[in-house]
């Protein structure tokens, strides 16, 4: 049976898993830390890796970000959006008043994983500023700690999922700055992954610029431009090797097996850049069940 490896059960992860690998019944296998997913997958342990990689408040998640371009070298076989709605979580008979709201004060400690903590940034500023912030490897984890250190005035940013399955409570739901609070998540792995077919692909490369050849990006992008190539997305991250110097992903709205997008990658090739390609995948918009009604959830 194909299994996906990703962070551990009731996290965001394993909620968005469930909306797209669930289609395929693939096996889910949990990890603490996205090192150990990305790994288990280069081991040959698992077949594919999912990976949250960019959220609409925080932008991209850097450290997945740079896994995927430095550590590993796992082709992207399909992208997926899914909303992430994070809760306080807690013990209600230890941090909650008597009408049942929750008790700011008596908050000294809150854990949560960076992005979800990102989320909900002006949330933890307007009403635990005075509590103690940790990022932990999951917000899965964080509700487990919490659970498993009642009577301290710890608290969790995590899914209803995960009190439910800790057996604490949402002391207060929706604590996400935005509601259009969505997460790009990639399934990563050496063979394409059998999937319904998506009217959307994209293809996604890593340029890196000759270093003396000013104009260099200008020339990169009239090679998309000039096709009509659409692209999605370009970000700059560090090479790691010299303070100033950046390689360049970008994401293109178009498959690789067209008669545009290999010309257009020769064109690059010749200027003097370095191209690696990503993936070329299937895109999904939105799995969540609320607003595709076709995808499994609990
Ligand atoms: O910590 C989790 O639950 C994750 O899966 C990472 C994450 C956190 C917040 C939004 C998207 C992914």
């Amino acid at each position: 049976m194909t299994k996906v490896a990703l962070l551990p059960v009731v996290s965001t992860s394993d909620e968005a898993a469930r909306s797209l690998c669930g289609e395929n019944g693939a096996e889910r296998v949990y990890y603490p830390m996205i090192s150990d997913v990305f790994l288990s997958t280069v081991d040959g342990k698992t077949d594919y890796s999912v990976i949250p990689i960019e959220n609409t408040i925080e932008g991209s998640v850097n450290l997945h970000m740079d896994w995927l371009l430095h550590e590993v070298d796992l082709p992207i076989q399909a992208e997926w959006i899914y909303p992430s709605r994070q809760q306080l979580i807690g013990h209600k008979a230890e941090l909650a008043g008597e009408d049942g709201s929750p008790d700011y004060s008596r908050i000294v400690r809150v854990l949560s994983h960076p992005v979800a903590m990102a989320q909900c940034h002006t949330f933890l500023r307007a009403h635990l500023q005075h509590a103690e912030w940790e990022h932990v490897s999951s917000t899965a984890e964080a509700v487990k700690i919490v659970s498993e250190n009642p009577g301290r005035g710890w608290a969790a940013i995590g899914l209803t999922l995960a009190a439910g399955h800790y057996g604490l409570d949402v002391l207060r739901p929706g604590v996400t700055d935005h509601d259009n609070n969505y997460t790009r998540f990639l399934l990563v792995g050496k063979e394409p992954f059998t999937l319904r077919e998506s009217p959307v692909r994209k293809t996604s490369i890593l340029v890196t610029l000759p270093e003396d050849f000013p104009g260099a990006l200008h020339q990169v992008l009239s090679a998309f431009a000039w096709r009509r190539i659409n692209l999605a997305r370009i970000e700059s991250r560090p090479t790691k090797k010299r303070l100033g110097t950046y390689h360049f992903v970008i994401d293109i709205e178009m498959a690789l097996d067209t008669v545009l997008l290999p010309a257009a990658l020769q064109e690059i090739e010749a200027i003097g850049c370095q191209v690696r390609v990503l993936g070329s995948y299937p895109s999904f918009g939105s799995t969540a069940p609320e607003l595709t009604g076709t995808s499994e959830s609990e």
